[in-house]
């Protein structure tokens, strides 16, 4: 017989002095003011973001997004919202209304109004775009060009990539400076790879600029070392989450790769840009990805879609939280029982900023439990977590 899957209560915003309640209370108010800095919004959208920061903040009700014009996803909204319409901000679970946040910040800003001249306007787009024309990323580039990095290096590089996430940076502490893995499942990563290779791999990708260039150096390593004969990078079909990465961000990287000064920055970008081309690598995206619901309830479309994949990796903290559940679990809870749901063998690559960890053994939780530091949601910790066990058949 199956072991039960565990289960655990949700992560909600209305615990005082809970990471999920800083995130509204500190941290939305701060990105609510850098936009407003960042873009000469005018009145009515200043005064709608104003609004959004109070209601989400403040105990009002929740409604459904603004029905005038019917954006696209109202329907769909209606239904994944159909439990909390009504109900306060902090009644709903941290993910559900975390996703929510954002969607209503577009709103706020005309992204979805067709006509208004800020349609379609990314608001986080003056934040990522500094981001990748900064001195950092001048300097990751040219590291390329040293030795060549080892396989081991571009995952790293890629793992550690996401704590260059632009909401975590809002409120993170000066000074933060990486640790060390929590869990590390590199080797079995490899093994897994190296038993099947030649299929096809799915990227879902976080973060833009410093996190997506290391991605997308790890996904030409896949494809040219043959552990992959195809990939498929899939990202947001909007603006989320601040810096998370959209059809408009990769395109970003990629030229910013392709234009690096090095030859083998230049090279990456030249070859990818031929895999986009001839269809080596394919970039995908679909609404769920910006749904405020766990990955367990990933509709039929997208399952069909992933399914067949040799391998899923999935970048970053909220992915992680999808996959198994913004729940608090005891940390550890064996990582692979609450990934089963996934279409797919599955490994996350994530930095830890936020509560949710499972799949420690009970003496890396000692010893993390002893530092007295916030570990969970530093960001200085990092995880390579694997689930393999999966039919690979299409
Ligand atoms: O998914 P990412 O970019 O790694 O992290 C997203 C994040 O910054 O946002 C949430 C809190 O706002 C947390 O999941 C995490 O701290």
């Amino acid at each position: 017989m199956e072991p039960p899957v565990p289960h655990a209560p949700e992560i909600r915003t209305d615990t005082p002095g809970s990471f999920a309640r800083a995130v509204f209370h500190e941290r939305h108010p701060v990105l609510i003011g850098r936009l407003l800095d960042a873009l000469p919004y005018g009145p009515a959208q200043r005064a709608a973001l104003a609004d959004l920061l109070a209601a989400s903040t403040g105990g009002a009700r929740l409604e459904p997004p603004a029905a005038e014009p019917p954006p696209a996803d109202a329907e769909q909204w209606r239904e994944w919202g159909a439990s909390w319409w009504g109900r306060r901000w902090d009644e709903a679970p941290f993910l559900w209304a975390e996703s929510y946040f954002y969607r209503r910040l577009l709103d706020a800003t005309g992204y979805f109004r067709p006509g208004d001249p800020w349609y379609g306007i990314d608001p986080f787009a003056p934040l990522k775009a500094a981001e990748l024309a900064g001195p950092a990323v001048d300097g990751e580039l040219a590291a390329l060009d040293g030795h060549p990095p080892t396989r081991d290096a571009l995952l790293a590089a890629a793992l550690w990539g996401n704590r260059a996430d632009l909401g975590f940076r809002l409120t993170a502490e000066d000074g933060d400076t990486a640790t060390g893995l929590v869990a590390d499942d590199t080797a079995a990563l490899w093994a897994h790879l190296e038993h099947a290779p030649g299929g096809r791999i799915a990227l879902i990708a976080d973060n833009a600029g410093r996190e997506l260039l290391p991605d997308l150096v790890l996904l030409d390593h896949l494809l040219t070392s043959g552990l992959a004969g195809h990939a498929d990078l899939y990202v947001k079909p909007q603006p989320y989450f601040v810096s998370d990465a959209t059809t408009a961000d990769t395109l970003a990287a990629l030229t910013r790769l392709r234009t690096a000064p090095g030859p083998a920055a230049a090279a990456t970008g030249a070859r990818l840009w031929q895999a986009l081309t001839d269809g080596t690598l394919t970039l995908r995206t679909h609404p769920f990805f910006c749904a405020p619901l766990p990955y367990q309830a990933m509709p039929a479309d997208l399952r069909r879609e992933l399914t067949g994949a040799t391998l899923t990796l999935l970048k970053g903290d909220l992915n992680y939280r999808r996959l198994v559940g913004d729940r608090h679990w005891p940390a550890t809870t064996p990582f692979a029982p609450l990934t089963a749901h996934f279409p797919t063998p599955v490994a996350a690559l994530r930095t830890l900023k936020s509560d949710v960890v499972t799949g420690l053994t009970p003496a890396t939780l000692a010893r993390l439990d002893a530092t007295g530091t916030p570990w969970r949601t530093s960001g200085r910790h990092a995880l390579v977590q694997l689930a393999a066990a999966r039919s690979t058949a299409p």
